[in-house]
């Protein structure tokens, strides 16, 4: 394995009092960190399909943005020293009007002194060219927002301010500061300066940024291509039958949607029954094709579960019981390019699954496509996947509870940053906002507690948040009204009403 990989067992020896059977979720946290590596392969993406990705260089601004001063505002240009205070007589008279401007001396014309003053209109500049004539004393431009700046204008009266009688303008007194409604040269992004930093997750604003320097492509990390598929006997794929004892795959839906946010290339696996050689199949397949590898189901202490077993041969993996609530257990690890290359032995059918890009509609197969033996004439759906060589690293394994929200809380809490980790991105967390709870709330010290909640604004402006009903690890209901959850802290207590907690939302997220 490349030296910067660590074995799980290295991990836990530099985290102190590490204990898989009772973790915080902040020592999660800090094991993921360590156990992660982001991806290294950039490519250069044109500005429409970079939305979301993460910035793989710096990008440093080959000119001043914007490039010349202009006007902030559709108005009068003239120079600041106009609104200089009328100099006593005794100090000497203004120069006459059309002198030439002496700058840093007054100039202006008042109807009386500390009042409005008039500037008489020599001509109108455009955007998109610079305007050509010179200006002299008590003279103005007409501007448009975006226009040039005329040589030795600094100063924009905007029209709506002003009193226009023939070619003379009148501006009220007091309404302006030299500088005003004009936009400097370079204030926006300076020649040689970073714009835009490696790590930055690509947003609308930032994709804005870029196209403002004229750039038609930027250098981003490749999309992580993560593959996820649902375990359990019990579990339904849509278009299936109902049973009873049986339920629809949820699972499946809420972890493509949350990758899909993400800008993930979801490698869809499907539903896969607990049966070793199927799942061995399915995360061998998946390992081959996949950087990361989430699974639900599987991860307790049930008696069927073949799910564990097989992570544990198929891998490093760690088996953990967390201090939170919902989702206390959770398998993590790394599993191995060796055993793997060793299980694609032929006997062993590795077929591809569908990928789908972020947002892309697909039709819901519900096919497990993974057979131990030989291929059975199966046919990729179109936009699959190419197997890539397993890497050195071999795939991270997130082995999540089944529980629906415990697949979502975990994936929030846990996957996500070590996900945005793997993507490059430089901030991997989202902040926590405060909000004062509407109702008592029983919480115990020692675990960290994640509730559904609605967050809304107070009368008084403020941020307050209840919940949204039943809270049990099952219940999706909850979740789907939810638009964020309180973040209930390992070591707080109860809370009461009007008490303030942290809320994490869901926008952007999910
Ligand atoms: N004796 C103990 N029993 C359980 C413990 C424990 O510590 N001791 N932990 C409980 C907790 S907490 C959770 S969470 C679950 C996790 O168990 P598994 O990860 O093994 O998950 P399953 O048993 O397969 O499923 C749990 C539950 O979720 C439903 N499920 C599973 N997959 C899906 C899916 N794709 N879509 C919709 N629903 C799904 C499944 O039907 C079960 O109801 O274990 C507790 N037990
Ligand atoms: O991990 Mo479990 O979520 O609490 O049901």
């Amino acid at each position: 394995m490349s030296p910067d990989v660590k074995t799980l067992a290295q991990i836990a020896a530099e985290l102190q009092g590490y204990d898989p059977q009772a973790l915080s979720a902040d020592d999660v946290l800090a094991f993921l960190s360590r156990l992660v590596t982001p991806v290294q392969e950039a490519v250069e993406l044109p500005l429409f399909e970079a939305l979301g990705r993460v910035l793989a260089a710096d990008v440093v601004s080959p000119f001043d943005v914007p490039p010349h001063d202009n006007s902030a505002m559709d108005g009068y240009a003239f120079a600041g020293n106009e609104l200089a205070p009328t100099l006593p007589t005794s100090c000497g008279s203004l120069p006459p009007e059309g002198a030439e401007l002496a700058w840093g001396g007054p100039a202006r014309r008042s109807l009386a002194p500390g009042e409005a003053f008039e500037l008489k209109v020599v001509g109108t500049a455009l955007a998109g060219k610079a305007w050509q004539g010179s200006v002299k004393a008590g003279q103005c431009v007409k501007i448009m927002t975006g226009a040039i700046m005329p040589q030795g204008l600094d100063t924009v009266v905007p029209q709506e301010f002003v009193a226009l009688q023939g070619d003379l303008i009148t501006i009220p007194a007091k309404l302006l500061k030299p500088g005003d409604n004009r936009r400097l040269r370079g204030e926006d992004l300076a020649q040689g300066k970073p714009a835009l930093l490696k790590g930055e997750l690509l947003t609308p604003a930032r994709l804005g940024l870029a196209a403002s320097l004229g750039l038609k492509t930027l250098k981003t990390w490749r999309p992580l291509r993560v593959a996820y598929f649902s375990t359990g006997d019990e579990i339904l794929s849509l278009g299936e039958a109902p049973r009873e004892g049986a339920v629809y795959d949820s699972n499946r839906y809420t972890v493509f949607g949350m990758l899909s946010r993400l800008g993930c290339q979801v490698i869809d696996m499907g539903v896969v029954r607990d049966d070793p050689a199927l799942l061995e199949t399915a995360f061998t397949s998946a390992a081959m094709q996949a950087d990361a590898i989430i699974t639900s189901g599987g991860v307790s202490v049930g008696e069927a579960d073949f799910t564990k077993t097989m992570m544990k041969k198929l891998g490093d993996v760690a088996f953990w019981r967390i201090a939170m609530r919902p989702g206390r257990p959770m398998a993590v690890g790394r599993l191995l390019p060796a055993k793997l290359q060793a299980k694609s032995a032929p006997g062993l059918h590795i077929s591809r699954a569908a990928s789908y890009e972020n947002n892309s509609n697909h039709e819901d197969s519900g096919a497990v496509r993974f057979a131990a033996g030989p291929p059975q004439g199966e046919t990729a759906p179109s936009g699959g996947s190419e197997p890539h060589e397993v890497g050195s690293v071999g795939a991270i394994l997130f082995g999540l509870p089944g529980n629906p929200v415990a697949v979502m809380v975990t994936f929030l809490a846990f996957v996500r940053p070590a996900l945005l980790q793997m993507m490059g991105a430089s901030a991997t967390t989202q902040p926590l906002l405060k909000a004062r709870s509407l109702e008592a709330i029983r919480k115990k010290p020692g675990r960290t507690e994640y509730q559904r909640g609605w967050v809304s604004t107070a009368p008084d402006g403020s941020l307050q948040v209840r919940t949204t009903g039943n809270q049990g690890s099952g219940v999706l209901r909850s979740m789907a009204e939810a638009n964020g959850l309180m973040v209930l802290h390992h070591a707080q207590g109860n809370i009461a009403v009007g008490g303030e907690v942290d809320v994490l939302m869901f926008d952007g997220a999910i």
